[in-house]
């Protein structure tokens, strides 16, 4: 068991905890937290798996349950289901000294999230990442948000957890489809900052994205120290964290022109092509070599990931820009990407022009 503190000034330090039984745990764990009760916001598949071990170990630990599951995909990160988990916590009369506790992916962590920091103006929560993309991303950090039609994540508040347990062996019924996912994420750190990190899990570590779990751990221990000493320095983005949106301009956009449509593309796949778009336009700009693309494209590849925007459908170059504007990282109009000198060289780039960017994405194959 590896336990990574994430902490900086701004908020109260937390533990995220990454090891293998940590579910039969979790009991022992959230009750100094809980005064006595906890609701689980899972979803529906999670808690037909999951949720027992859960509820059991609370129990056996004298702390008191609900759940309150959502339908699984990236539809429920909607207003409408998070008025529906706003009036279930109301219904049950969860007060400020509670605790929600969010188990499953990245969808129920944003949800239940944003939830625990409206519900009363704010009460604590706890995740427990059931995705590998949960585990190496999403359950850290304290973003939470909903989707509207307009772009991905538009609505949401930073609520930090006040324990994230990221149990390994959970990661053992996740459809070999969403490990991949999970990974463009890793392989994201590794670009971002960690050039040795990526060269493990290009060679040795690559047995990760096929589940094997020693790979996983040391995966997502890796991935957890490199995105807490980010957040622990730049809680709200004012300019590190937006780092660990390489790959996410574009990727939001794509996502968002998809409909949220996870069967089509999965948050991790829309993040593996957009790596490899900024990798292309990094080159393009002279900023990176083109041996640089060719490996992060060899290495996504051999992931089972998507590398170029055709494998995710067709797309009008105004349409894309049009939701690009949107992103949260735009400032007076202009885009902000994140672009990189090389594997583990990522910077922020502000101020883009976007006559180049509109021609980078037609050479991409979107329509003129
Ligand atoms: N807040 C952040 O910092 C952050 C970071 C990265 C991604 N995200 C968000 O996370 C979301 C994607 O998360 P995700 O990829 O985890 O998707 P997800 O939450 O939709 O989970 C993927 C699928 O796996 C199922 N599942 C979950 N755990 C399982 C398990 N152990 N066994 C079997 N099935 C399981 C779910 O029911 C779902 O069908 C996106 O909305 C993305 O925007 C947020
Ligand atoms: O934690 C962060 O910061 C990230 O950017 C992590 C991303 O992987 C994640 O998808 C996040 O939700 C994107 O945030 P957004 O601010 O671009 O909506
Ligand atoms: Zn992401």
């Amino acid at each position: 068991m590896t336990i990574i503190p994430v902490s900086g000034g701004a908020f109260a330090a937390y533990e995220v905890v990454v090891g293998r039984g940590l579910l039969a745990q979790a009991g022992e764990r959230i009750a100094p937290l809980a005064r006595g009760r906890t609701v689980i916001v899972t979803d529906e598949t999670v808690a037909a798996i999951h949720a027992a071990a859960l509820t059991a170990s609370l129990s056996a630990a004298g702390v008191k349950s609900e759940i309150v599951a959502v339908p699984a995909g990236e539809a429920s990160k909607s207003f409408a289901e998070l008025e529906r988990v706003l009036d279930r916590l109301l219904e049950i009369g969860l007060d400020r000294k509670d605790v929600v506790i969010a188990l499953g992916g990245g969808v129920v962590g944003d949800l239940a999230g944003l939830a625990a920091a409206l519900y009363m103006r704010g009460v604590d929560f706890v995740q427990i990442p059931t995705t590998l993309l949960a585990q190496v991303d999403s359950s850290v950090g304290g973003k939470t948000a909903i989707d509207t039609p307009r772009g991905k994540n538009l609505v949401g508040a930073f609520h930090q957890p006040r324990l994230v347990l990221a149990d390994i062996d959970v990661l053992a019924t996740l459809p070999a489809r969403q490990v991949k996912s999970g990974w463009a994420e890793v392989l994201k750190h590794g670009l971002i900052c960690d050039a040795g990190f990526f060269d493990w899990l290009a060679g040795e570590g690559s047995a990760g994205a096929e589940g094997d779990p020693a790979a996983l751990e040391r995966a997502v221990i890796r991935s957890v120290e490199i995105k807490s000493a980010v957040v622990g320095e730049d809680e709200k983005e004012a300019g590190r964290r937006a780092l660990l949106n390489l790959g996410h301009t574009f990727g939001h956009a794509v996502e968002t022109e998809v409909g949220f449509d996870e069967d089509a593309l999965a948050h991790g796949e829309a993040v593996a092509l957009g790596c490899c778009m900024a990798f292309r336009y990094s080159a393009r700009e002279g900023l990176c070599s083109a041996e640089d693309v060719a490996r992060v494209e060899a290495v996504v590849a051999a992931a089972g990931l998507p590398t170029r925007l055709d494998q995710a459908g067709v797309f009008g170059a105004d349409r894309l820009l049009a939701l690009m504007a949107g992103d949260k990282k735009a400032e007076g109009g202009a885009l902000t990407l994140i672009l990189a000198r090389g594997i583990g060289q990522a910077f922020v780039s502000k101020g883009m022009d976007a006559d180049k960017v509109r021609a980078f994405l037609i050479e991409e194959g979107a329509t003129a």
